[in-house]
C-alpha cells in the first residue's frame, strides 16, 4: 500500500475526480478527509464507500471560496487524525458561458472558487505541515493540485475558467519553491476531458462529445479513476520523493494531438 497510515485531505472529494482520489487513497491505506460545498448526500455516500472498504473517512462541508473554510478543514483533520500528510486541492466549477456576454458574477465566482479557494486551502495545509516539522526522512508532506489541460490551451466557453487553471498550475510552481526547504513537495495534475457532473450538460451535445473523443489518441474520454493513480503517485514520498514543481498531463494524449 502506497499511503499506509498517511492522512490525505481532498477538497471537492464527494464526487467526480476528488471522490475517485479519496477512494483510491483509502485503498492505499490512507485516512481520508473530504471537503464538499453543498451536496451532503454525495459526501455521506463517499464516506460510506470508504468505510465499506475498511478505511477511515470524514466529510466536512465548506465553501472553498470562504477563507475560513480552509483552517476549518485542516483543523478537523488534525482533530480526527492528529496530522496531515497529503493535501489534494481539487474543488472547482466550470459554468460554461460565452465571452462577450459573460456575467460579472460568474467570472468572480469561478475565480474565487477555483483560484482563491486553492490559495487559501493550500496555505492552510502548508502551515499545518510546517508546524508538524520534517520527519526523519526529510519530508513534511505533499500538496497535489488538480489543474487542467486548460492551463495550457483555451476554450471558447471557458474564458473565465482557463485562467484559473493556469493560476493553479502557477501556484504549485511557486509553492514548490516556497515550501521545498520545509520538506513539502507541490505538484499539479492536468486532466483532459473527464466524464463528471462538471461537463454533463456540455457533453450532452453528441456532436461536441464525439469531436472531443476524436481528439484523443487513446480513443476515449477520461473517467475520474484515471486521475487517482497519478495523484497517489505524486503523493507517495517513496515513489515521487524527488518530484516537486512538476505537472503531469492525464489526458489520453489529447494535448499533443495537433494532427
Ligand atoms: N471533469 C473534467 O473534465 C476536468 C476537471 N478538472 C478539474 O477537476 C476538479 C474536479 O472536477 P470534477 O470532478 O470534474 O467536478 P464535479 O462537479 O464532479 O465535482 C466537483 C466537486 O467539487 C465540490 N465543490 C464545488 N464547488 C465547491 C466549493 N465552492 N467549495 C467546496 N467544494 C466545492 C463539489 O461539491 P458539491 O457537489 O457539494 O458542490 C464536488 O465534490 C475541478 O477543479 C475541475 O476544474 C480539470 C480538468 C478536466
Ligand atoms: C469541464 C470541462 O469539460 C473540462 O474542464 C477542463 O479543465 C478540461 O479542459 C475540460 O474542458
Amino acid at each position: 500500500m502506497l499511503l499506509k497510515d498517511k492522512v490525505l485531505l481532498v477538497t471537492g472529494g464527494s464526487k467526480g475526480i476528488g471522490r475517485a482520489i479519496a477512494v483510491q487513497a483509502a485503498r492505499q491505506g490512507a485516512k481520508v478527509g473530504i471537503n464538499y460545498a453543498g451536496d451532503e448526500s454525495a459526501a455521506e455516500s463517499a464516506v460510506k464507500e470508504i468505510r465499506a472498504l475498511g478505511g477511515e473517512a470524514f466529510a466536512l462541508r465548506g465553501d472553498v471560496a470562504d477563507p475560513a473554510s480552509a483552517p476549518a478543514f485542516v483543523n478537523a483533520a488534525v482533530e480526527a487524525y492528529g496530522r496531515i500528510d497529503t493535501f489534494v486541492n481539487n474543488a472547482g466549477i466550470c459554468p460554461f458561458h460565452g465571452f462577450l456576454d459573460m456575467p460579472v458574477d460568474v467570472v468572480d465566482r469561478t475565480i474565487k472558487v477555483n483560484l482563491n479557494g486553492a490559495y487559501y486551502m493550500c496555505q492552510a495545509a502548508a502551515n499545518q505541515m510546517v508546524s508538524q516539522g520534517k520527519k526523519a526522512n526529510g519530508f513534511a508532506g505533499s500538496i497535489v493540485a488538480v489543474s487542467s489541460i486548460s492551463a495550457l490551451v483555451g476554450g471558447e466557453f471557458q474564458t473565465h475558467y482557463t485562467p484559473t487553471k493556469a493560476g493553479v498550475l502557477s501556484l504549485m510552481q511557486s509553492t514548490a519553491i516556497a515550501l521545498g526547504k520545509h520538506g513539502i513537495r507541490c505538484n499539479a495534475v492536468l486532466p483532459g476531458t473527464i466524464l463528471t457532473d462538471i461537463n454533463k450538460d456540455d457533453l450532452a451535445d453528441e456532436k461536441k462529445r464525439s469531436y472531443m473523443e476524436g481528439r484523443i489518441p487513446l480513443g476515449r474520454l477520461g473517467q475520474p479513476e484515471d486521475l487517482a493513480g497519478p495523484v497517489i503517485f505524486l503523493a507517495c514520498e517513496e515513489m515521487a520523493g524527488y518530484v516537486t514543481g512538476a505537472s503531469l498531463l492525464v489526458d489520453g494524449g489529447a494535448f499533443v494531438n495537433l494532427q
